[in-house]
């Protein structure tokens, strides 16, 4: 009987889970599979599913929540022969979506039962901060932090965020060396880009592939105040690679050292904030189940 662990976030996506746990178990016992619930708690998760590794040696582990959930399961699985499935549960589901899997549960049990485990490339930023999805420095990042400090949720919580960075943007002059080349220039946010789109549907990296063995520096250089309208239509577009103000340079490893310390973001978590930054490709994947023939 196939053994598969099912690591869940309870709080993602701010809504109750009884639902979805009573599927999934209907599920295990369609297909007969040996299934195991894991629910995290925000502390020492990492180390809980690397012990229920060891213990239970499940085939499968399956993320069940946001970003956070799928970074955090991603973590646990780098390097070893154990396929890691998603089910889409949290408010930004921006790495699933890149990967095509479906946001309803019962399309998303199917591609653990039908799908291809495909490899995952990892990105090793500051030698401790692991980024499967996205990461940056300067304007998201301070979104974020915005969007964290205030006391107003939902759609107009960051709509108000927006409009604050939008008028106090973060600028910084950053010096950059890549393994090809070094240069100095002044930006308003750094992306370290494996995939190609944020959870908002933004694509910062029209040409990204996560499984490519490298990932993209997406520089946004100063715009225009007036350019902010066309640069968010680019953005939704798929074409912010035509605009002048952003380079987008493929990498294998990074150093960056910005002349402030700037809000870093990794996968939708604030990690503090930096002024040196490194990022690097690791060497091992992880293989996620993703619906057949992509
Ligand atoms: N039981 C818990 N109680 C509180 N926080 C938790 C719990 N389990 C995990 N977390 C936290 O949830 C965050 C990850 O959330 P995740 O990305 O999976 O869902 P999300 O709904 O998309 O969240 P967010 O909107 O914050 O991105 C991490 O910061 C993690 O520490």
């Amino acid at each position: 009987m196939e053994k598969i662990l099912f690591v869940i976030n309870p709080i993602s996506g701010g809504n109750e889970k009884e639902d979805c746990k009573a599927t999934v178990e209907k599920w295990w016992q369609q297909h007969q599979l040996n299934g195991q619930w894991m629910e995290t708690t925000g502390e020492g998760d990492l180390e809980r599913i690397n012990t229920l590794i060891q213990e239970e040696k499940p085939e499968t582990v399956v993320a069940c929540g946001g970003d956070g959930t799928v970074n955090l399961v991603a973590r646990a699985l780098l390097g070893t022969p154990i396929n890691m499935g998603i089910l889409p549960l949290g408010s930004a589901n921006g790495l699933a979506t890149e990967l095509r899997i479906p946001e309803n549960v019962d399309e998303a049990l199917d591609v653990l039962l039908h799908g291809q485990p495909l490899p995952l490339d990892g990105l090793l930023i500051n030698g401790d901060h692991h980024a499967f999805h996205l990461a940056d420095v300067g304007y998201n990042a301070r979104l974020v932090q915005e969007f964290e400090s205030g006391d107003q949720r939902g759609q107009l919580g960051y709509a108000r965020s927006f409009l604050r960075v939008a008028r106090n943007r973060p600028l910084a002059k950053f010096k950059i060396k890549t393994g090809e080349q070094a240069f100095s220039r002044r930006g308003v946010m750094a992306t370290f880009a494996n995939a190609r789109r944020y959870g908002t549907g933004a694509i910062v990296n029209p040409d990204g592939r996560t499984d490519d063995g490298q990932f993209e520096l997406c520089l946004f250089l100063p715009w225009p105040r007036w350019y902010l309208v066309w640069m968010s239509v680019l953005f939704f577009i798929g074409q912010i690679d035509k605009s002048r103000y952003v380079k987008i340079i493929p990498c294998r490893t990074l150093q960056l050292e910005a002349d402030r310390p700037m809000p870093l973001q990794v996968d939708g978590e604030l990690v503090g904030e930096a002024r040196s930054i490194s990022v690097e490709v690791l060497k091992d994947k992880v293989q996620v189940l993703r619906p057949a023939g992509d």
